[in-house]
Formats: C-alpha cells, sequence, structure tokens
C-alpha cells in the first residue's frame, strides 16, 4: 500500500484525488497539506473530500514517512514541495502548472535524486490528443497553400495561469513538428490579437485563452487551411480525469529508478 501526501489537499484538484485515493486500495494517505495560512488546517481531509472521515487533519508540516507526493498548489508553493519530496526521499507527481524556467530547473535537479513525473494535464484523452496534434501536423505542415495553426483553450474562472499549462504543451509539440527539418523557419507564439495586426505569418502558432464559469477545462487545436479546417477538441466533464491520472503516474512511480517522467512515459505513449 502506497503512503501518499496529497499537497493543495483543500483546492479543487486536491480534493478529488483525496476522494479517489482513499477509494483506491492501493493507497492510504497519510498527509494531506496546506500552506501554514490555509483557513481548513485541522478539519478532516475526508470531509473536505465529501467522504466519512480519513482521520488525516489537513496540516501544513511534512511527515517523513510517504511514498509519494501528488502535487495540485501553485507555483509559490512548487520549491517547498521539491524539497521535501527530496527531504523524504518520495516519489513525487508535479501537476502544478505556471511553473517558471528556474522551476522546471529546480525539478530536474531533484530527478537526479527521485522519481518525478511533471505533466500540464494528467489526463488520458488529453495526452492521446497531444499525440493525434502531432500526427496531423507532420502530414499538414508542406500543404499546398499552408496551415495556420490556433489554441483555444477554455478554463473556470478562477484559472490563475494563462495560457494553460496544457495549451503551451500542445504548442511546444507542435512547432517540434513545423521545426523538425534542418533550415526549417522557427516557429512564433502568438498571444491573442488586437489592433492593426498585419496579415497573418505562416510560421506563428496563436494562443486564445477563455475564462469563464466553472469550466473543467477544454483545448480546441484548430488546423486552417484553404478551403477547408480540421479541429481536435479534448474537453474535460469533471476533474477525475486529472486525478485519475495522477494516482496512475503515483503508482508507475513506484517502479521507476530517480528521472523525470512526463505522463508518456505514465502512459505507454513514448
Ligand atoms: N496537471 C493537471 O492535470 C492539472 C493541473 N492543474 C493545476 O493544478 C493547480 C491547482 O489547481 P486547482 O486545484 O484548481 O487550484 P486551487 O486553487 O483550487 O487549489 C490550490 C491549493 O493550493 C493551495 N496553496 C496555494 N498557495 C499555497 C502555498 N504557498 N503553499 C501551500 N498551498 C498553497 C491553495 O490554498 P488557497 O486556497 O489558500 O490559495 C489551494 O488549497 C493549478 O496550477 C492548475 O493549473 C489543475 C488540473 C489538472
Ligand atoms: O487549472 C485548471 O483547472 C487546469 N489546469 C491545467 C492546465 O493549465 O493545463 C490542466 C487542466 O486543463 C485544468
Amino acid at each position: 500500500m502506497l503512503r501518499i501526501a496529497v499537497h493543495g489537499a483543500a483546492g479543487r484538484m486536491g480534493r478529488r484525488v483525496v476522494a479517489l485515493a482513499a477509494g483506491d486500495p492501493d493507497f492510504r494517505v497519510v498527509a494531506a497539506i496546506e500552506h501554514a495560512d490555509h483557513s481548513d488546517l485541522g478539519k478532516d481531509a475526508g470531509f473536505l473530500a465529501g467522504l466519512s472521515e480519513l482521520d488525516v487533519p489537513v496540516a501544513s508540516a511534512w511527515p517523513d514517512d510517504i511514498d509519494v507526493i501528488v502535487d495540485f498548489s501553485l507555483p509559490e508553493a512548487v520549491d517547498g514541495v521539491i524539497d521535501s519530496a527530496v527531504k523524504a526521499n518520495a516519489a513525487l507527481v508535479m501537476a502544478t502548472t505556471g511553473l517558471t524556467s528556474e522551476q522546471h530547473d529546480r525539478l530536474k535537479q531533484a530527478s537526479e535524486k527521485i522519481a518525478i513525473v511533471w505533466a500540464p494535464s494528467m489526463s488520458l484523452a488529453v495526452n492521446l490528443t497531444m499525440r493525434m496534434a502531432q500526427q496531423v501536423t507532420a502530414a499538414l505542415k508542406d500543404v499546398s497553400g499552408g496551415v495556420d495553426v490556433e489554441i483555444i483553450e477554455r478554463h473556470h474562472r478562477f484559472k490563475e495561469d494563462a495560457p494553460s499549462g496544457t495549451a503551451l504543451k500542445f504548442g511546444e509539440l507542435i512547432a517540434a513538428e513545423f521545426e523538425r527539418e534542418p533550415g526549417a523557419s522557427a516557429i512564433k507564439h502568438v498571444h491573442g490579437r488586437e489592433g492593426k495586426t498585419g496579415m497573418r505569418t505562416g510560421n506563428e502558432i496563436g494562443y486564445h485563452a477563455v475564462r469563464t464559469g466553472d469550466n473543467p477545462g477544454e483545448h480546441t487545436i484548430v488546423f486552417g487551411m484553404m478551403g477547408e479546417t480540421i479541429e481536435l477538441k479534448v474537453a474535460a466533464s469533471n476533474r477525475d480525469s486529472y486525478a485519475a491520472g495522477a494516482l496512475a503516474a503515483a503508482k508507475w512511480l513506484q517502479d521507476q529508478p530517480a528521472g523525470m517522467y512526463s505522463m508518456f512515459d505514465v502512459l505507454g505513449m513514448k
């Protein structure tokens, strides 16, 4: 049985991770961590997740005896989570988006000591759609008349980063396909458009972030050509695809040596 600590346990995602882990015989929830000023400190993590009592109060101190940490929090909390995972010699599933490049470097350094999965989306459907987007790009990049790629993401009004980490990952993968051949022009990443922008150039990817209501996350990749359009769309109907993916990653990490892994690795999509 894996001893799991959930960081950001009182948040939208943290509560679903606690709920799914508590119902999975492979896990024992041993810690529900929040920052020291959190209004839910001391409350039972099971009650917060809508379950019966788990006897795990939300706390700000990390126990030492944990096998894996699952983090859905905010970038400002992430450095402390990485340090705690290394100190406890625990595997780490890092799901928080909006990290700085220094934080990605820090994760990379930590991965010399512990096994880490970082992915902007833990969802199976999203990761499959990423692979499809790579294939569509490879097939269309030299099409007569050119192909314009735009990424539209929609999320709930509470989301603090834009564009989503998932949209950025889609863009990175698609850009790599365009740039694959030596001498190919570099792709520009254009965030929104306003004013007298001039005509669209062929070597850009556009990003558009929509924030409305309680949308748990939706991404549409538009491949626009002369005369026809393909759209790849993937939409969550609730947060459990992300929580289940994070728990699948937590289990998968137990058999891995120290290193940095992605959901493609977890899902066998390399
Ligand atoms: N990879 C994936 O599949 C997914 C990633 N995400 C990402 O996960 C993150 C969390 O999303 P969500 O659950 O919706 O956000 P929430 O704001 O609901 O939850 C974040 C939790 O972390 C807490 N927190 C904030 N600052 C700190 C801190 N300094 N130390 C410790 N805890 C802190 C928050 O506390 P407080 O309420 O006091 O701010 C809150 O309880 C986001 O980055 C989001 O983009 C989300 C879904 C899927
Ligand atoms: O904040 C969210 O909700 C989500 N964030 C992730 C992202 O930024 O890509 C993943 C998912 O789309 C939900």
